[in-house]
């Protein structure tokens, strides 16, 4: 098994390097890596629906898309996250608990009881510490997991609050769960770096493990599929689901009512009603709507205006 810890905190880069590590080694690998303040959806969910729009673009929260499905889970530098890869001879032999269990018993040497919840997740106390999601390529399978050790858990909160009812769809849906950091539960004070060189110490002890460092060639190839792939507007946002949009906005004392279905991440249909906007220029608002990308810029720009009550109205 070879055993990574990725020294780069970009989330497109890591999310890349998991995808390329699946795809491209033949080997085992046990990896763990860090992303800055990174708001990461499942492959299958409508992005705009799971993140707080407004409070991650005036935070610097990155929004990103990975490859396995599951929900929204928050990163930042008191997160870890962990990979494993592993080549498989059948579907039926891959089992979350064959992955968590690891987790599990390293954790338990640290004197920490994490159980494994019917979902996902591992908890501690019933609060959750981790969620986990795996996706299957050929004959190899990706289960990665989050790790809060010492998150923000304000920030975490907050960038995928959302309001009910705006975002309909039939995409994968997040269970909203109860949080925790694992540091505070510790008997012995660590640090996050000391968390994770004990992890990786944890695996490098077990037969036939040795520590890999990403080399020129796969950064090469890494950061090719972060161009092409991961930090592409078609892949974060245009891949979500079709959807339709409804809000009822009270801005400066008039009423705007929203209607918009979108495929691709483009509106295909919209309504403009409410008091706002005075006809024919609702109508024709409307109507200029249509192929627009349902996205922030697109619709400032269109509406001409920084007015950002009637910008975030439309999210
Ligand atoms: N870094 C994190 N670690 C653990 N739980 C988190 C984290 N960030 C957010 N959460 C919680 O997990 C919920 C999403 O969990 P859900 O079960 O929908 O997805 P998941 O399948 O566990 O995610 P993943 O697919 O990455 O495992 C969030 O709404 C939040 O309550």
């Amino acid at each position: 098994m070879l055993c990574i810890v990725l020294k780069n905190n970009n989330p497109f880069y890591c999310l890349a390097t998991e995808e390329y590590l699946l795809k491209n080694f033949d080997d085992d690998i046990f990896m763990l890596w860090q992303s800055d303040k990174t708001v990461v959806v499942g492959k299958h969910q409508n992005a705009l629906g799971e993140v707080n729009y407004r409070y991650v673009r005036e935070n610097d929260i990155t929004v990103a898309r990975r490859i396995s499905g599951g929900g929204t889970v928050y990163h930042d530098a008191g997160n870890v996250n962990f990979a494993f890869i592993k080549n498989v001879k059948s579907p039926a032999e891959i089992s979350f608990k064959q992955f968590t269990e690891p987790v599990v018993e390293a954790l338990a040497q640290l004197d920490i009881e994490a159980t494994t919840s019917g979902r996902n997740d591992l908890l501690i106390k019933g609060l959750k510490i981790s969620g986990n999601a795996e996706h299957v390529f050929k004959n190899r399978v990706l289960h990665h997991g989050t790790l809060l050790f010492n998150s923000d858990l304000e920030n975490l909160g907050n960038s995928i609050k959302v309001i009910p009812g705006k975002y309909t769809s039939k995409a994968v849906q997040s269970n909203r769960s109860k949080v925790a950091n694992i540091a505070p539960f510790l008997k012995n004070e660590l640090d996050i770096e000391a968390f994770i060189d004990f992890l990786i110490n944890v695996q490098l002890k077990k037969d036939g493990a040795e520590s890999y460092t990403i080399s020129a060639d796969d950064e090469e190839a890494i950061k090719k599929l972060v161009d092409e792939k991961f930090t592409t507007w078609d892949w974060r946002w245009g891949y979500s689901p079709k959807y339709t949009f409804t809000n009822k906005a009270g801005i400066d004392g008039r009423t705007l009512e929203i209607y918009l279905e979108v495929k691709k991440g483009h509106i295909e249909n919209a309504n403009l009603h409410g008091n706002y906007f005075v006809e024919p220029y609702a109508t024709e608002l409307s109507a200029l709507l249509l192929g627009k990308p349902h996205f922030y810029e697109d619709i400032r720009d269109l509406m001409g205006t920084d007015n950002e009550e009637l910008i975030y109205a439309f999210f």
